[in-house]
């Protein structure tokens, strides 16, 4: 084994001869090999008889004498340990190694590493000994060096030829991490631990290796008996083993090393590519400093990493202005435990941010808390996306106000409050009187400035802690929470007026009025729910009661709005049902007394409520839109009536039917009075269409407009209820109708009432003098009769002639006549 450092003796090798006394014996092959080695070089047979000794052997150990040489070898230069271990274990094993001490002849001592390999194939068998001289303490010291450095190193080492490139020695970890053993090693080339790809690679190495001595090294992969591959870290030297040229490989299996190196990497990548602020603190005696941050710290923070350093947490998160997170992130950079915090720390440009913080402890070896880990996460968008959901779920998305949710929970704090203080509570429900048809006339977005610019006003005559809400449409609620230390009444009047005020939208000014229903904690409700049915109900009121008002609510009320309710819900199935049908109530020619037409009226018989007058049901269906089909179908059963009639053989007449605000806003009036008299046949000069002075008065564009197309059918038209609105006589005059009908109120106080009989006989004058006829309803006596018929009133209607009567009873009467 000369890869020791080579003894100084060696170093210039005697080429003399071998003794050649024993070479016919063992073979010229012994002298060739190691006649001039500087080593200790013998063969003995099975029985210890010396067959072949060098001539280093023979100078340094001393010629032996004649009859050792002739019988053993034991007696001479080697120790008993040699005969009764080492040569039985080489026999037994095929090689043994050892360091011994051989004996010269003159008694001196001489240490040495012994190998011994067993030559099973010679004649005789034989052991062949080689030895190295250790009787220089340095070399001996080398030597022990070596079997710690290479032998018992735990890394591979190995030594290969240069040129065959076989392994020439390994040591046990390369047998243990390689998983070949020491023989299977040595029938194996460097190249069988390499995986194909690096093959190439290798070649250039080797062709590049460096002089003799110098240091390669460099990282490869290397293949186990098993297949599988490690990282190794392989650095090499040029050596000369046995004279050969040779490198001494020295392999550090860097896997694990790699891969917990890029382990670290990534966990490095994450930390600077990661979206959340990451700093790491150290712990100090008075407190912890920043001993690391990410990048992330400037995207959140506006600090950037290098600037944080050696500052504390608090400090960069500038939580100044909230003293409790202060305490929180104090107490969570103490805690032993991982702790979640919700802060608001300042980025540098002032900004105030939402952030998430954990907090995670990192215990030093000695298990005292050395570092923090503090993980930032930016939640502004989080905390505002969900601020703006909040309000999204509590405000009205048109004008921004508190909806009804939200209001219902302010109710509910109000009341707990006005139960506390005894305070009195106001809920005031404002409805804006007929927003629909600015709507409709003006557009959706007309209509929705107009909410804007109302809810507006609203919020500026508020006081501090009273709330406007919106609960949808052109409903607005007021709550006012200390009502009781304010002037109420002129609070009212003063909303009516804020709302009626003119809004200049664009380049319109639209006016609006409101009603507004007024319920008042504890006398009217208790709860929320309770306060804004009642204010409701009273909203209600005020709007039947002729708009632009101001209600309270009454207990009374409730049983209106019931039976409202009631109705409508009932209404709905009238048609279908068949409850609803027609009666007639004949005209009168005042003069003459014939009958000159008929007023049709609607009926509604119901199973349980009976019947139904009009006065109970028209409003509602005018409210919820039932009036639309309602009324199709009134117009449709009079004409065809009135046909059935003249079929019958009756004198011909004209049926007057009601027409409702409502049908004329759905602009497919002019199509339904077509079909009804295209369906019954009847002539368009036998259907007249009243319509009431206010419903005029409302609409004049739209209403001018369609009754221009209807009287080109060749209908007639009469204003219903003439003097309860106001008529302008600028708009009468566009009216190409026929009749004006007298209001049976006016019928009925024009005989006790001289201003009652002024305007009766002022509206017959009227009338007449804009050419339409004039018709009083109404009529119950004969001193009406006379008082009309004196003021040349052209027609009447009234229980005096006749009810209202049945299909069979007015084709009766008029057969009778
Ligand atoms: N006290 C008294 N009342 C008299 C007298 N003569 C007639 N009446 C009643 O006066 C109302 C006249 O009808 P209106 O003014 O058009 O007033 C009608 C009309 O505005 C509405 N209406 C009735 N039928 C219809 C309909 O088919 N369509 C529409 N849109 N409204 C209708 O309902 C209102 C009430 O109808 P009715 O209850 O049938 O009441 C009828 C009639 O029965 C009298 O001498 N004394």
């Amino acid at each position: 084994m000369d890869i020791l450092p080579q003894p100084a003796y060696s170093r210039a090798p005697q080429r003399r001869r071998s003794q050649r006394a024993s070479s016919k014996t063992y073979g010229p092959a012994f002298d060739q090999l190691f006649g001039t080695s500087p080593y200790f070089a013998f063969a003995v047979d099975q029985g210890g008889k010396l067959l072949a000794y060098n001539q280093h052997a023979s100078t340094v150990l001393g010629p032996l004498p004649a009859q050792a040489r002739a019988n053993t070898l034991y007696a001479t230069w080697v120790l008993p340990m040699l005969q009764n271990e080492a040569l039985p274990t080489a026999r037994m094993r095929g090689y043994w190694r050892g360091e011994v001490e051989l004996k010269g002849v003159d008694g001196s001592s001489h240490p040495v590493t012994q190998t011994i390999e067993w030559r099973a194939n010679t004649e005789p068998p034989s052991f062949l000994c080689l030895a190295y001289p250790l009787d220089d303490y340095d070399v001996y010291e080398s030597r022990l060096r070596f079997k710690y450095l290479f032998e018992a190193h735990p890394h591979p080492m190995w030594v290969y030829d240069l040129q065959t490139l076989r392994f020439l020695v390994v040591n046990a970890a390369a047998v243990a991490q390689y998983g070949y053993t020491e023989a299977e090693f040595l029938h194996m080339t460097i190249r069988d631990i390499r995986p194909p790809e690096q093959l190439e690679r290798l070649a250039q190495n080797l062709a590049a290796a460096p002089a003799k001595g110098a240091e390669q090294s460099g990282v490869w992969t290397h293949r186990r008996r098993d297949g599988s591959r490690m990282q190794v870290d392989v650095s090499s030297h040029s050596i000369t083993l046995s004279g050969r040229p040779a490198r001494l490989v020295f392999a550090h299996d860097i896997s694990e090393r790699e891969q917990l190196k890029l382990a670290l990497q990534l966990r490095g990548r994450a930390l600077e590519a990661s979206v959340n602020a990451i700093v790491i603190t150290v712990h100090a005696a008075d407190g912890d400093l920043i001993e690391y941050a990410n990048p992330a710290v400037t995207r959140l923070l506006g600090h950037t990493p290098d600037s944080v350093l050696g500052r504390r947490l608090e400090s960069l998160l500038d939580l100044q202005m909230h003293d409790e997170q202060r305490q929180s992130l104090s107490a969570a950079m103490q805690s032993q435990q991982a702790m979640t915090l919700l802060l608001r720390p300042r980025h540098r440009d002032g900004a105030q941010l939402w952030t998430q913080l954990h907090v995670a402890p990192v215990h030093a070896a000695e298990g005292a808390i050395g570092h923090h880990v503090c993980v930032l996460t930016d939640m502004t968008a989080i905390m505002e996306y969900q601020a703006q959901l909040e309000h999204q779920a509590n405000h009205d998305a048109l004008t921004g106000l508190p909806n009804r949710a939200l209001l219902k929970d302010r109710m509910a704090q109000a009341v707990t409050f006005s139960q506390r203080f005894q305070h009195s509570l106001w809920l005031l429900c404002i409805d804006l009187d007929n927003f629909k048809l600015i709507n409709d006339h003006l557009g959706h977005q007309v209509g929705d400035q107009l909410l804007c610019a109302i809810a507006q006003r609203l919020c500026d005559g508020a006081h501090e802690g009273d709330t406007v809400a919106r609960l949808g449409g052109d409903e607005f609620v007021l709550l006012l929470p200390v009502a009781n230390q304010r002037p109420m009444a002129s609070i009212l009047a003063l909303l009516q007026e804020t709302v009626a005020a003119p809004v200049t939208l664009g380049d319109q000014v639209v006016t609006v009025t409101c009603s507004i229903g007024i319920s008042i904690y504890p006398a009217d409700g208790s709860d929320a729910d309770q306060l804004l049915k009642h204010a409701d109900i009273a909203m209600f009121r005020a709007k039947e009661a002729g708009r632009n008002q101001s209600q309270f609510y009454e207990a009374a009320m409730h049983a209106r709005i019931a039976e409202r309710a009631l109705i409508e819900s009932e209404l709905r199935f009238a048609l279908a049902r068949n409850q609803l049908s027609l009666v007639y109530q004949p005209k009168v020619d005042l003069h003459s007394g014939a009958i000159t037409g008929m007023e049709a009226l609607i009926r509604w018989q119901h199973p349980t409520l009976g019947a139904v007058s009009p006065a109970r049901f028209i409003g509602v269906a005018e409210e919820t839109g039932l009036i639309v089909a309602i009324g199709q179908w009134v117009l449709r059963t009079a004409c065809a009536q009135n046909k059935a009639w003249q079929l019958a053989g009756l004198p011909p007449l004209r049926v007057a039917v009601n027409l409702s605000a409502r049908q004329f806003r759905d602009h497919i009036l002019q199509h339904e009075v077509r079909t009804a008299l295209e369906e019954s046949g009847l002539e368009a000069q036998y259907l007249e269409l009243e319509l009431t002075e206010s419903l005029m008065m409302n609409n004049v564009d739209n209403v001018v407009a369609v009754i221009a197309d209807l009287k080109q059918l060749g209908i007639a038209l009469s204003i219903d209820d003439f003097g309860t609105g106001y008529s302008s006589l600028a708009y009468l005059k566009q009216f190409p109708v026929d009749y004006l009908k007298i209001d049976q109120s006016f019928t009925r106080e024009m005989l006790t009432e001289p201003k009652v009989a002024a305007i009766v006989r002022s509206v017959i004058a009227l009338g007449q003098s804009l050419g339409f006829k004039v018709i009083a309803e109404g009529v119950e006596t004969a001193e009406q009769l006379d008082y009309l018929r004196q003021h040349a009133c052209d027609e009447m209607q009234g229980y005096y002639f006749s009810r209202p009567l049945s299909p069979e009873a007015f084709a009766e009467l008029l057969r009778q006549r």
